[in-house]
């Protein structure tokens, strides 16, 4: 393959050197760097790789994408972009083979319910037969092969790297979580979603590193509905006009409360019965549907009817995709994972007081005789979580056992410390029980009939981290190891 092969999409200066020269891979790190291979240097976040263009042409690469006009050794071919990281999301593409366009794609983004939203609709596609592949938090999902990202959308180049694995294992649909961060840092450039989805926006990742104000964050988001075919938003969500007052997509919208709405959830029923615990509703106007999904909440009755509005558009059969929702199962994302006449246990991830409260909000409508919530918070991280995350569970629990979240390098007992300090301002009753088998034992063990015990903070995670070491943990498993030794 010739440089100039993958340059079709890019605009840029020829700083030296001929196009002509042989690759076959692009690196962004210096550390992989090999003869045949393009570099991309860029400024980062913490470091500035233009200083490896030295080092990088001793490991054999001729070839360097720069966004600075820096020093270039002899006898390399070097261009320089605007924006390398764009650059390597457009090279990346080419090197692939434009895996992408090959495929329906789904992208989605929104504060909250991402993940579960793409699990909904993967599990709907496949109730169709149909072969999917996943992005997101939980990993790169293609079949039955998990691989772990760091990021939620990762690096361009490992994206359209994953888009080649889905297409070489048959996928005809794709879908992922889009984060705000990765439109900042374009990490999805040159992608054109079949179907763009926005679930909700309230602030979040703002902070160093991140997004320097909620404007800005509002700003990346809404470019999803720059870069897809027809874009759904959430017409209940406060932001709605301001997301959607540029879009340059074909818009259509879902609604639980609103007249008028694209999609419009009815008769929402929240049911509570030894067999199922879940949501019922009608989807109504554009496409007519009454559906059942087995994970409780009112939010999941949005994240469950933005589903069925991109699903709509897929022309599959109605049955299947009403088994699809019927029969979800979304790792750690309000997960039911015991039920019996005894208790309700469900493990979800929410880590902040926000996502805390419409959780234990949303669980009261299945009237529980007691809410029990277990939760602890994160070692090393903005202490405000602690306060406002106890607060929450001292005013909408009924009780609470305070434990281990991952401690990192912080004393478990200093952070429930923390925790209890603002709990015992709410009045609310409480124990604490550090260690968090015996916590989530301790809250099964004295369940009463008609509890509902949520174990918070966790989700899908495997492991606990204390002391710099993470052990192998899964709140799932505790649940179900319990149940089976108490006899539930
Ligand atoms: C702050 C931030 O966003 N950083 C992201 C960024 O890292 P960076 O490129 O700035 O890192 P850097 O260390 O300065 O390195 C700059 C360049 O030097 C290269 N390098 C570095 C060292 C070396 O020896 N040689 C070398 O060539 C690096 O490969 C890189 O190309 O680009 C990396 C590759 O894409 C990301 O993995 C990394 O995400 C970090 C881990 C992160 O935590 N990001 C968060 C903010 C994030 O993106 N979150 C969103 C949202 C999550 C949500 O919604 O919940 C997400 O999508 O995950
Ligand atoms: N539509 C929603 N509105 C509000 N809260 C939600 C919604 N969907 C899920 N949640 C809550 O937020 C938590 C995270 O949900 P999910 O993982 O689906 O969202 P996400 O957008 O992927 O979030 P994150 O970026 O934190 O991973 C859930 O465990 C649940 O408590």
């Amino acid at each position: 393959m010739k440089f100039k092969d993958w340059l079709n999409d890019l605009k840029y200066e020829v700083l030296q050197g001929s196009l002509d020269e042989e690759v076959d891979e692009i690196v962004y790190d210096s550390r992989k760097a090999r003869e045949g291979a393009v570099f991309v240097c860029m400024k980062g976040t913490k470091v500035d790789s233009h200083e490896f263009i030295p080092a990088v042409a001793k490991a054999g690469s001729k070839v360097f994408v720069v966004e600075e006009r820096v020093p270039l050794p002899q006898g390399v071919t070097a261009i320089y972009v605007h924006n390398a990281r764009e650059a390597l999301a457009l090279l990346s593409a080419a090197r692939f083979g434009y895996p992408a366009e090959k495929m329906v794609t789904i992208g989605v983004t929104g504060t909250k319910g991402k993940t579960t939203t793409t699990h909904m609709i993967k599990a709907v596609l496949e109730a169709c037969g149909k072969k999917v592949g996943m992005i997101g938090t939980t990993g790169i999902v293609i079949g039955e092969t998990v691989t772990p990202t760091k990021n939620t959308t990762p690096e361009s180049y490992e994206l359209h790297e994953a888009f080649k694995s889905m297409v070489k294992a048959g996928c005809q649909y794709m879908v992922m979580e889009v984060s705000s961060q990765a439109y900042k840092m374009h990490r999805v450039a040159g992608i054109t979603f079949d179907y763009g989805l926005f679930t909700n926006i309230s602030p979040d990742h703002i902070g160093p590193d991140e997004h320097a104000d909620f404007e800005e964050y509002l700003f990346y988001k809404s470019r999803i509905f720059h870069t897809c075919k027809k874009g759904i938003m959430n017409q209940d969500d406060a932001h709605f006009e301001e997301v959607t007052k540029d879009a340059a997509c074909e818009l259509y919208s879902f609604s639980m409360d609103r007249e008028g709405t694209d999609f419009k959830a009815e008769n929402i029923h929240f049911v509570s019965q030894p067999d199922f615990v879940g949501i019922e509703f009608d989807v109504k106007g554009r496409y007519n549907l009454s559906v059942r999904v087995n994970i409780p909440g009112r939010f999941n009755v949005a994240n469950a009817l933005a589903a069925v509005s991109v699903l709509s558009f897929l022309d599959l059969p109605k049955d299947r995709i009403c088994h699809g929702l019927e029969h979800l199962s979304v790792n750690g994302r309000m997960e039911i994972v015991h039920t019996s006449d005894k208790c309700t246990v469900i493990v979800d991830y929410a880590h902040n007081a926000i996502s805390m409260e419409s959780l234990l909000s949303t669980l009261r409508d299945y009237h529980p005789k007691r809410l029990v919530c277990v939760f602890g918070c994160g070692g090393n991280r903005a202490k405000d979580r602690r306060y406002s995350m106890g607060d929450s569970a001292g005013r909408l629990a009924d009780f609470t056992i305070i434990t281990a979240d991952n401690s990192r390098f912080e004393k478990t007992e200093d952070i429930i410390a923390d925790i209890r300090g603002s709990i015992v301002k709410t009045g609310g009753e409480f124990i604490e029980i550090p260690d968090r088998r015996e916590a989530i034992r301790y809250s099964m063990e004295h369940a009463k009939p008609g509890d509902m015990i949520a174990i918070i903070g966790k989700g899908h995670e495997d492991y606990q981290e204390m002391n710099g070491v993470r052990h192998h943990f899964s709140d799932r498993e505790e649940v179900l190891e319990a149940a089976k030794d108490l006899n539930l």
